[in-house]
C-alpha cells in the first residue's frame, strides 16, 4: 500500500545490501514512522515478541527472513533447527509463524548448506509475494459483500477490531482489504474501528492506515460496538484471525468473541477474513485446542501515547498494586461466524466449507 503516494510493502530486503531486511516499528506508529534495520534472527524473535512487527501473516513472512539471517550466520543443519525452534517460540497463536517456519524447513532441510542461503532468501520471498497475492484476492472476494450491504445507502458501516490491515500482512490486509477495494471503487464506506485495548491496534494501526487512504472511519471504545449495533449503526463486521480450525472456530484479538455475540444479537452479518495461512486443520475445538498468549499485565496497566509537546511517555492508568491478567486473544464459535472470506471465495465457517475451498487440506 501506499503511504504518502509512496508505494510499500510491511517487510522487505533492504535494496543497498541485498541481506538486511526492513520492518516498521508498529510500536511507534501512528506517532512516527520508524523503519528498523534488522541484521541478526535475534532481532527477528525481539521485533516478533516486543511486536514491532505483528499481525498473524506479517509475523510469518518476517520469520522466515529470520531463517535466512540465520543461515548467513550458520547455514548448519544444527542451526536451520535451532533457529527454527526460537522463532517458534515468540508468540504461541498465530499459526502462521509455525506454517511459514514449516515451509522455510521443509524447503531448506535437505539442501546442502552451501544452498541455503540463497534457497532461503527465495523462499522467503516467495512467502511474501504469496501473501500479498493473497490478500488482495482476500479483496476482491469481500467486496461484494460490501457492495451488496450498500445498496440504496448513502453510507454503509462496517465495524472492525483490531488491526488486520496492510501493515499486519506483507500488503493489502485481510479484514481491511475488502475495504481498501470498496472505497477505491467509490463505495460510500465508514468504518468503526474498536480501540482495541489494551495495545490499541485499532485506534493506532488500523485508524492510522485508513487516515492515510482517505477512508472515512471513527474510532469507538471496545465496549461501543452492541450499542451501535442495536441501534442499526452497523451494516456487517469483518475482523481478521490469527487461526481458524477444521469446524471453522476463530481465534482472533481478544474481545472479537464478545463483537460476534453482539452482532449475532442483532442480526449484524458477522465475516472473517483469513489467508491460506492462517488455516490450522490439525485443531478442531478452537477453545479447548489453540494456546492463548498470555502478554504482560503492564500492557493492560500502562498505556503509551504523544504528550502534548510531541513526547512519547507511559503512563499507569490502573491503581497502584493491583494485578492485571492480559489474555491477548480470543476464540469465536464457528457458530457465530456468518462466513469465511479467503483468496480463494468466500465460504461458511465449517468443515465442509473449508474442505470446499481447500480440497487437498481433507
Ligand atoms: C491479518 S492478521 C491480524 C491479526 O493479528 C492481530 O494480532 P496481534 O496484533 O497481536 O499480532 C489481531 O489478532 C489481528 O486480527
Amino acid at each position: 500500500m501506499k503511504i504518502d503516494g509512496t508505494p510499500y510493502r510491511s517487510v522487505w530486503v533492504e535494496p543497498s545490501d541485498g541481506w538486511s531486511i526492513r520492518i516498521f516499528d508498529q510500536t511507534q506508529l501512528p506517532w512516527s514512522l520508524e523503519i528498523l534495520r534488522l541484521t541478526e534472527p535475534g532481532q527477528v524473535a525481539h521485533a516478533i515478541r516486543s511486536m514491532q512487527v505483528r499481525g498473524a501473516p506479517l509475523i510469518g513472512a518476517v520469520a522466515a527472513y529470520g531463517v535466512a539471517l540465520a543461515l548467513r550466520q550458520d547455514a548448519s543443519t544444527g542451526n536451520l533447527e535451532r533457529v527454527v525452534a526460537a522463532l517458534g517460540e515468540t508468540r504461541p497463536t498465530a499459526i502462521n509463524l509455525r506454517w511459514a517456519l514449516s515451509r522455510m524447513r521443509g524447503t531448506l532441510h535437505n539442501l546442502p548448506a552451501d544452498a541455503r542461503i540463497a534457497a532461503a532468501y527465495a523462499e522467503a520471498a516467495a512467502i511474501c509475494d504469496d501473501d500479498a497475492e493473497t490478500c488482495r484476492r482476500i479483496g476482491e472476494n469481500g467486496l461484494p459483500l460490501i457492495e451488496a450491504a450498500s445498496q440504496g445507502k448513502d453510507r454503509v458501516n462496517i465495524l472492525t477490531h483490531c488491526n488486520a490491515g496492510w501493515i499486519a500482512t506483507v500488503d493489502w490486509g485481510t479484514a481491511l482489504a475488502p475495504i481498501y477495494m470498496a472505497h477505491d471503487a467509490g463505495l460510500p464506506v465508514h468504518v468503526w474501528v474498536d480501540e482495541t485495548r489494551p495495545r490499541n491496534q485499532g485506534a493506532a494501526l488500523t485508524a492510522w492506515e485508513l487516515g492515510r487512504h482517505g477512508v472515512p472511519h471513527t474510532i469507538i471504545a471496545d465496549n461501543a460496538g452492541g450499542h451501535l449495533m442495536q441501534h442499526g449503526q452497523v451494516d456487517l463486521v469483518i475482523v481478521g484471525t490469527d487461526r481458524v480450525t477444521r469446524q471453522g472456530d476463530v481465534a482472533n484479538k481478544i474481545g472479537t468473541y464478545l463483537k460476534a455475540l453482539a452482532a449475532r444479537d442483532n442480526g449484524v452479518p458477522f465475516w472473517v477474513a483469513l489467508p491460506h495461512s492462517t488455516l490450522d486443520m490439525s485443531v478442531t475445538d478452537g477453545v479447548a485446542e489453540i494456546p492463548i498468549e498470555e502478554r504482560p499485565a503492564a500492557e493492560v496497566t500502562d498505556l503509551t501515547g504523544r504528550t502534548a509537546d510531541g513526547r512519547i511517555e507511559t503512563i499507569r492508568v490502573a491503581a497502584a498494586g493491583s494485578a492485571a491478567a492480559n489474555p491477548a486473544f480470543d476464540v469465536t464459535p464457528a457458530r457465530l461466524v456468518t462466513g469465511l472470506i479467503t483468496e480463494r471465495g468466500r465460504c461458511a465457517a465449517s468443515e465442509a466449507g473449508l474442505l470446499g475451498l481447500y480440497p487437498e487440506k481433507a
